[in-house]
């Protein structure tokens, strides 16, 4: 029997509470289709901070290397630990590290599932680059706290980066609607976003059966609103990507829905899958965050382990289970709890498998 050996970082807040009743629906799936995870839990998170004065332990990307991918809740807790430690003590040096240059990022309109918009369905897949851009980490502070303070972060794109983020790009395109969105801010950013619009228009020639379209980032952003339903494969910068997608889960019928992959899509490191949402310390605690968008993160990681019957089939039941409107959490206008919303994918799943 095949077996998987995962990560699991909970991490803060509400990620604690998703992660463990998702991973009761993959260990659920995985006894259906007949292969074994194994898992071993990690305590890295803001607690773990304030004990030990960092994120992880020194040689935490080593331990993570042996496995075979990484499953993770959110991190950060702003009240006890400045979000710019907690986010480059743990994740950023995962992305960066094991070089998870893909973020993939579907935002589809489940069944049952109203979201905030007229336009109807949609089937939007947002590829983010994941590991240079507006996150290089380069950058400074001199003269602080005087009147001659300057402050610089700066953006780095190169062309290794750029291509290959908009290379997985078309070959996404390839697999659905072959029509590719490039998102740029080529008018204001003369250097970095034109340079990215010469990459995109050279490998274009490459993929002649994808239509290519640019956009302004603050105009696919209105987009994403109005016409979302035209969108079908996006591929953004670093931080436009962030945001992109966070509309993304918005026009989804919100954050508790939108799951997020990110990937070395050449393999020999773990890839790591997450919700994109964060820690939402306003509703930690009280177990009525909405799961499914870390189940959803479960099913890309099954797919991406080589189980894509599995993540079919959870990617089905958590449908099944918005189709019928009943299981809610609060963001739904429903009462049900985290783990309620988890047993009623669980219960899905098994009407499913006979
Ligand atoms: N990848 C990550 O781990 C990640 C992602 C985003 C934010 N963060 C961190 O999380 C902390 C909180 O950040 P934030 O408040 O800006 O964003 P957030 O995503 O945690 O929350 C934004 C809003 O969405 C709601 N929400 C989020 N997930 C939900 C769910 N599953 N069900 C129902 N409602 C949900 C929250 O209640 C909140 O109102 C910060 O420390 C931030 O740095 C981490
Ligand atoms: O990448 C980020 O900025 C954060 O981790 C989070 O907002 C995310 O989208 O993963
Ligand atoms: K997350
Ligand atoms: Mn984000």
């Amino acid at each position: 029997m095949k077996s998987y050996k995962i990560a699991l970082i909970p991490g803060d807040g509400i990620g604690t509470e998703v992660l463990a009743c998702s991973w009761s629906v993959l260990t659920e799936a995985s006894e259906r289709f007949g292969f074994r995870l194994e898992s071993q839990t990690f305590p890295w998170s803001c607690d773990y901070y304030l004990q030990n004065g960092r994120m992880m332990p020194d040689d935490g990307i080593e331990q993570l290397r042996a496995f075979d991918s990484i499953y993770l809740g959110a991190v950060g807790w702003p009240a006890r630990v400045p979000d710019s430690v907690s986010l480059h003590g743990l994740l950023l040096p995962i992305r960066k590290a094991f070089d998870l240059y893909v973020n993939s990022r579907p935002h589809r309109l489940l069944d049952g599932v109203e979201g905030p918009l007229r336009a109807g369905s949609f089937d939007i897949l947002c590829i983010r680059e994941n590991t240079e851009g507006e996150y290089s980490g380069a950058g400074g502070r001199v003269h602080m706290a005087t009147p001659n303070e300057v402050a610089v972060e700066t953006s780095v794109f190169t062309r290794r980066g750029v291509e290959r983020i908009i290379r997985y790009g078309f070959e996404m395109a390839r697999t659905r609607k072959r029509r590719l969105a490039s998102v740029t801010k080529s008018n204001a950013q003369k250097y970095s976003m034109v340079f990215w619009d010469e990459v995109t228009d050279t490998l274009a020639a490459e993929y002649p059966d994808v239509e290519v379209t640019r956009y302004h980032v603050d105009a696919i952003a209105a987009r994403f609103v109005t016409h979302p339903q035209t969108l079908d494969v996006v591929v953004a910068s670093n931080l436009f990507g962030d945001i992109l997608t966070d509309i993304g889960a918005a026009i989804q019928g919100g954050l508790g829905f939108a799951a997020s992959a990110n990937l070395n899509p050449e393999g020999g490191v773990p890839s790591m899958f997450e919700p994109v949402h964060g820690s939402a310390p306003d509703i930690a605690g009280r177990g009525i965050a909405n799961p499914l968008a870390t189940i959803w993160a479960g099913a890309l990681m099954l797919e991406h382990l080589g189980e894509a019957s599995a993540a079919q089939a959870i990617v089905k039941s958590i449908e099944d289970v918005t189709r019928q409107r009943l299981v809610r959490t609060p963001d739904l206008g429903g009462q049900a709890t985290t783990e309620e919303v988890a047993q009623a994918v669980i219960a899905a799943l098994a009407a499913l498998a006979v």
